[in-house]
């Protein structure tokens, strides 16, 4: 049975964790919240104070490189994973300990999930759900694929094929820490796989850590951290914490797309991260075109013209492969600042635009944020929100009906987070109303000049700026 499966996995868990002398405090438990679709979790059965260690675990009671081997002598497996990146090196370390009967880590292994829905797993047909999301470019999995026919098959272990090596590999993704390789001298916080928790100078270790990811995370919930400053790696509350309330990690503040591509899941809480996407090599060649901003009455710039003033923009800084905008908030506007320049140089008329390059450094983003920057990017973002094959509204319509199934349901409220993302930028750029002074504009129909802009492009061009934007 089932159940009596995932209980019996559970328990044999918990007294390996106690031999491999992981201590756990009395006010915690690891329960099974799979009627909520969160797997198994930790929750307080106590009452928990801020700084309180939940539990604690040796180094030795960790899987990484550095403990699955012997050290005694060097195995084969050893010598082939030295080289290998080290999501790769930890992959093919657990397949390996998977296929050995008496391995010491067995009843940590037999815990982690056979299923998963991080991304990778997903069918062309679930895929085409996220409609025009660009997570569907970040998945990597003909990339991955040909890393496992390099570097996994030439092990040659036992009954090993691709859908294995992906499973393993996620589980790294979603489960695996950054740890410092040795315990740190100060107090230091270590963060899940990819974050930068860990100084840039300290040298870390990718590491399954027993227990600390049977953690689930939801956004702003997290209550408990990692922490590497003693010799043994705690778990730590960071709040108080009631009876009965769920132990939360922080996997960063990621968009639910991303959430989604990494761990499977999405939560309504991680919404406030979400982001919609713009690419600049899509967006760039609408400047050369006569249709494409009609109305507003600007003359498509020469292939020449255009480089010009992209090159401007590499110099200044804010030439991206691709922006991310995102809710206005606390953070920062919607529209990032390096996009608004980006636009305003493509705009600005040739006079200005001289004037500029021979200065050392870009206008205020009130300067930016003219009246055509918002038009303009308005446009572009009305295009890209066409690419999404139903409508914000239409999404609302299927998510409210509900009875989808699961990954139905996330791939919608991931694709209705990015368009409504997108709703947020487009009404901030309708506000811009900064002078289109020195934009450069056909003639007639020339949107209108607000008056505000008094200084002049030498005024503009004073060496008393800071930074790239004054
Ligand atoms: C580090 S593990 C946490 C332990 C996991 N629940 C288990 O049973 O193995 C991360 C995975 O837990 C799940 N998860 C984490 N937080 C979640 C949440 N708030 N809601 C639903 N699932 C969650 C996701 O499947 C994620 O990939």
């Amino acid at each position: 049975m089932e159940v009596d499966d995932f209980n019996t996995k559970t328990s044999l868990f918990l007294s390996w964790l106690s031999n491999m002398g992981v201590s756990m405090s009395p006010k915690i438990a690891l329960v099974d919240l799979r009627s909520s679709g969160r797997g198994r979790a930790v929750v307080a059965v106590g009452d928990i104070s801020p700084e309180e260690v939940i539990f604690s675990t040796p180094r030795s009671a960790v899987l990484n490189v550095q403990t699955a081997f012997n050290t005694s002598s060097v195995s084969s497996l050893q010598r082939k994973v030295q080289d290998m990146p080290s999501w790769l090196a930890l992959t093919a370390i657990i397949l390996d300990e998977s296929r050995q009967k008496d391995s010491k880590w067995a009843p940590y292994l037999a815990i982690l999930p056979r299923q998963l829905d991080n991304l990778v797993f997903w069918s062309d047909a679930e895929l085409a759900e996220l409609q025009a999301s660009k997570v569907i470019n970040k998945i990597g999995k003909s990339s991955a694929e040909d890393t496992f026919s390099n570097s996994i098959a030439p092990l040659g272990l036992e009954d090993c094929n691709t859908d294995e090596c992906h499973r393993v590999a996620s589980i790294i993704m979603s489960y695996a820490f950054d740890i410092p390789e040795t315990h740190a001298t100060e107090e230091e916080e270590v963060g899940e796989e990819g974050d930068d928790l860990v100084s840039d100078d300290e040298k870390t270790i990718l590491s399954m850590i027993p227990l600390a990811d049977m953690l689930n995370a939801d956004a702003d919930r997290n209550n408990a951290r990692l922490c590497c400053d003693n010799e043994e790696l705690e778990m730590r509350s960071i709040k108080p914490i009631s009876r009965g309330e769920e132990i939360f990690n922080d996997y960063g503040q990621l968009p639910r797309s991303d959430l989604l591509r990494r761990y499977g899941y999405i939560t309504e809480n991680y919404a406030q991260y979400d982001v919609a996407e713009i690419t600049t090599r899509e967006f760039l060649p609408l400047f050369r075109s006569r249709e494409a901003f009609l109305g507003l009455n600007l003359k498509p710039l020469s292939q020449e013209e255009l480089d010009n003033r992209v090159e401007l923009a590499e110099r200044e800084g804010v030439l991206e492969e691709s922006y991310d905008l995102s809710h206005p908030g606390l953070e920062g506007p919607s529209i990032p600042d390096e996009l608004l320049a980006l636009i305003y140089l493509i705009l600005l008329d040739d006079q200005s635009l001289k004037a500029l390059h021979d200065s050392d450094s870009l206008p205020s983003r009130s300067k930016l944020a003219t009246q055509l920057v918002g038009q303009v990017l308005v446009a572009i973002l009305q295009l890209r929100e066409k690419e999404y094959a139903t409508s914000l509204e239409e999404d609302e319509a299927l998510l409210s009906i509900g009875n989808l199934p699961n990954r139905a349901f996330m791939a919608i409220q991931v694709r209705h987070g990015e368009k409504a993302v997108l709703r947020a930028a487009m009404k901030e750029g309708a506000a811009f109303n900064g002078s289109n002074k020195r934009m450069r504009l056909a003639g007639a129909n020339v949107p209108t000049d607000t008056g505000k802009e008094k200084r002049s492009i030498e005024e503009a061009a004073r060496p008393n700026k800071k930074g790239r934007f004054r």
